[in-house]
């Protein structure tokens, strides 16, 4: 297969801090349309590849290609424009604007200085936000400033105002930190849902969600890939029971 029929091509990527490598010769194919999940114990490297792919941090040799245009010399908003779109763990969204406003405000066109000084709320823009607000379980608190939002419904307010951007890349660390059960179980309906037309990464340690949303599953170990493949191959693994699972 060429590059440019995966999503996502990650080849002999490094990263060193002060000589230390975090990532190591990572290669990393992610397909359209998939849900990959990445696990591993803490300091694998997890956060700092999302970090790479991002650009949020420089790579220090490697390849990373998206849509077959190489990432590792471009800044971070540049891969923001070409479609890739990345969810920290906390939640950063405007608190004191309506759930409405924020995801306003993330239409693509209202995103520069410019445009967000003369941007009008077009119909175009509400019916975007009315579809979102649907998608994220939020349409029937558009009105509701953001900050008296759950924990959970402000993560997925915050994925919504990715969503808004229609990245074709979805990168999300944890989202279903902090969520109740019943927040877990719409989250996994909701990523379900959002892999279609787009690839997504998701970071998780909850293993009873990995296994709910994973097409297929990534065990990190010191910055390097341990094992690959479906949740019940990398479960049964020696390898990964040793490093993670058996802890
Ligand atoms: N900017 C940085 N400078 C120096 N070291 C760093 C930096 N970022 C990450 N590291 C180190 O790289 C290693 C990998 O960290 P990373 O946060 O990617 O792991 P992780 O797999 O996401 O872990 P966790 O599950 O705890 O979030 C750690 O040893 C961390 O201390």
């Amino acid at each position: 297969m060429s590059n440019t029929d995966f999503a996502l091509a990650v080849e002999d990527l490094t990263v060193s801090f002060d000589g230390f490598k975090a990532i190591d010769a990572l290669t990393l194919y992610i397909d359209k349309n998939e849900l990959r999940v990445i696990i591993g114990p803490n300091g694998a490297g997890k956060t700092t590849l999302l970090d790479l792919i991002c650009g949020k941090t420089k790579a220090s040799g490697g390849s990373i290609k998206f849509k077959n245009t190489e990432l590792t010399a471009l800044a971070e908003f540049q891969r923001v424009r070409l479609g890739i779109g990345r969810k920290f763990q906390t939640p950063s969204i405007y608190e004191n604007l309506s759930v409405f406003q924020n995801l306003e405000v993330s239409y693509p066109k209202g995103r520069s200085v410019f445009g967000a000084l003369g941007f009008k709320c077009t119909e175009e823009v509400k019916a975007r936000v009315q579809v979102v607000a649907e998608e994220i379980h939020l349409a029937d608190k558009l009105d509701t400033e953001a900050g008296l939002l759950s924990h959970g419904q402000k993560q997925w307010l915050e994925i919504g105002m990715l969503l808004m951007q229609d990245p074709e890349l979805l990168l999300l660390d944890e989202p279903i930190a902090g969520m109740s059960a019943r927040e877990r179980e719409m989250t996994a309906e909701l990523l379900q849902r959002i892999c279609t037309n787009r690839a997504v990464i998701v970071i998780e340690h909850d293993m009873d969600f990995v296994k709910q949303i994973a097409h297929k599953v990534t065990v990190m170990h010191q910055g390097k890939i341990l094992a690959e493949g479906s949740m019940d191959k990398v479960q049964n693994d020696p390898k990964v029971i040793d490093v993670y699972l058996g802890h």
